[in-house]
């Protein structure tokens, strides 16, 4: 993979995410596929770009019964995409689940298996008043990568800032994938755990996941290539 982000396409169609590409001169890059394009588009949105050798995160975190998680690996895994993920909270049996059905539904390449730990749009607050969770973000970040992996799956999701942790934790080898990355003037949206490329990297994340800052630029191709300066010169 030239680069590792992955440029989140959140786009309602194909024909939005084909003239965004287009338009910006964007072929080729590593990209993440979500729930509201793949809900509308399904695989042969994945297909397109696939013969257009676009990388490709699918990311539609699955949590469910391990039977469901399993048999819906299962069909995902013949994608041909190169990363899949569920959610961390669905526990240690759905996640084996999942790598269960991965394995045995692939035809060739096996995709990773990551689990998404807290979400970057959640901070202390959210886990203490709504989700009753009295541990820090840390530490609940860090018992869901230990869970993780002590599952098998390859990697995490996670906020730029508890790559550490999870390196040390987990070890080197095990991924970290961080969304809520941000150029320094970009609007945080509704993410809470935001950090700019340049930390992520001296954090030593392995993927970065950027939408909004490249997508809703206004000029998009300048913001891409910015992340890329940031990321080398890091
Ligand atoms: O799994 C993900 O990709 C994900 C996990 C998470 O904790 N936070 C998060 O933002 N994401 C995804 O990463 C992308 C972030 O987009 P922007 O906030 O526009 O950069 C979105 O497509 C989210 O669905």
């Amino acid at each position: 993979m030239d680069q590792p982000f992955f440029l989140a396409l959140d786009f309602r169609t194909a024909d939005d995410v084909k003239a965004f590409i287009e338009k910006h001169d964007l072929y080729g890059v590593p990209v993440k596929v979500g729930m509201e394009l793949f809900y509308r588009e399904g695989r042969e949105m994945i297909d397109w770009l696939k013969e257009d050798n676009h990388p490709i995160f699918l990311d539609l975190k699955l949590h469910d019964i391990p039977t469901t998680v399993e048999k819906a690996m299962y069909n995902l895994a013949n994608l041909g995409v190169d990363i899949v993920n569920v959610h961390a909270s669905g526990g240690s049996e759905m996640i084996k689940a999942a790598k269960r059905g991965l394995e045995a539904g692939a035809q060739g390449k096996i995709p990773k298996l990551i689990a998404v730990t807290v979400l970057t749009s959640m901070d202390q607050s959210t886990l203490r008043e709504e989700l009753y969770i009295n541990q820090s973000v840390d530490d609940a970040v860090k018992r869901l990568a230990v869970l993780t992996k002590s599952s098998g799956a390859d990697g995490v999701v996670c906020s730029a800032h508890e790559v550490p942790i999870i390196k040390q934790a987990c070890g080197n080898d095990f991924l970290t994938v961080t969304p809520g990355i941000r150029l320094s003037e970009s609007n945080q949206n509704d993410q809470k755990r935001v950090a700019t490329p340049q930390l992520a990297k001296q954090n030593g994340a392995d993927y970065l996941v950027i939408g909004r800052s490249i997508t809703q630029a206004e000029n998009p191709k300048a913001n891409y290539k910015r992340v890329v300066e940031e990321w080398g010169n890091a």
